[in-house]
């Protein structure tokens, strides 16, 4: 029997506008999957920001439970350090949080015990916690630049065992990685996948790129997909030709 996996498309909302972040929360909450907020918006609203835009996007799906929102804050410190961290926006329910796999094993370790015990503590929905493996900006002769010899894709495979054996719950990949993955690691593992790029859009800084089609068909959980959208002068209308492209796929 073949797999049938539907890729959701998580919207990166990148702005340290509060107002425009709401606005695009609930213009596009309809036709994604969910939000994903970074390191832009979190450093200059915090909580408090997060709170509102989890608000804005329960009141648009009208579904019950926390909001599907991805909190990309990228922890990457001492295990201790970034168990206090992952406490720290426990409280907030968001379905995604992330680390740096290179932080080690004991780390996600740390980050993955204390999700666990805060959800289990206060009674909330327990975040998913994956590893960004290599960030999608860099290809093999960034990397060579900064002292790793090993190419990227097998950087990526590498981290992506650790984070399992870590017993997190996936792996932040670029689509190019998706097929390797999927071959080693089995389908039970959430591939959450920046670097998309349609045919219309422009690549900026990203480097290792797949289009929406390609990364659905290689069997992407997530792709986060921010400027293609945002920057577009329709974003609901971008996301809508997003998703039909991955439904066609
Ligand atoms: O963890 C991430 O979300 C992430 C990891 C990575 O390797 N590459 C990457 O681009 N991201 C994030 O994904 C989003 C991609 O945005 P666009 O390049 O505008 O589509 C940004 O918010 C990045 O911070």
């Amino acid at each position: 029997m073949k797999l049938v996996r539907k890729s959701g498309v998580l919207a990166a909302i990148d702005t340290a506008d509060l107002d425009a972040a709401a606005a695009q929360a609930g213009r596009l909450g309809p036709s994604v999957a969910g939000i994903k907020l970074g390191l832009e918006f979190y450093m200059a609203h915090g909580a408090p920001g997060y709170r509102r835009i989890a608000a804005t996007i329960a009141a648009q799906k009208s579904t019950l439970g926390p909001a599907p929102i991805f909190l990309d804050l990228k922890f990457h410190d001492i295990p201790n350090t970034v168990a206090g961290a992952v406490r720290s926006v426990a409280p907030l329910e968001p379905l995604i949080l992330n680390v740096h796999a290179s932080g080690g094993k004991t780390m996600m370790r740390a980050a993955r015990d204390a999700a666990a015990e805060s959800a289990e503590k206060f009674n909330l929905r327990r975040p998913k916690v994956i590893g960004v493996t290599v960030l999608t900006s860099l290809d093999d002769v960034d990397l060579r630049r900064v002292g790793q010899a090993v190419p990227a894709r097998d950087q990526v495979l590498r981290l992506a065992e650790l984070a399992r054996e870590s017993e997190l719950d996936g792996v932040v990949c670029s689509p190019q990685e998706i097929t390797a993955l999927r071959e080693r690691l089995g389908n039970d593992f959430l591939l959450v996948t920046p670097g998309i790029r349609p045919d219309w859009a422009a690549t900026g800084d990203q480097k290792r790129v797949m289009t929406p089609a390609e990364a659905a068909r290689a069997g992407a959980d997530y792709l986060v997909i921010g400027r293609p959208i945002t920057a577009d002068e329709d974003p609901a209308g971008a996301a809508g030709r997003i998703v039909a492209e991955i439904d066609a796929a």
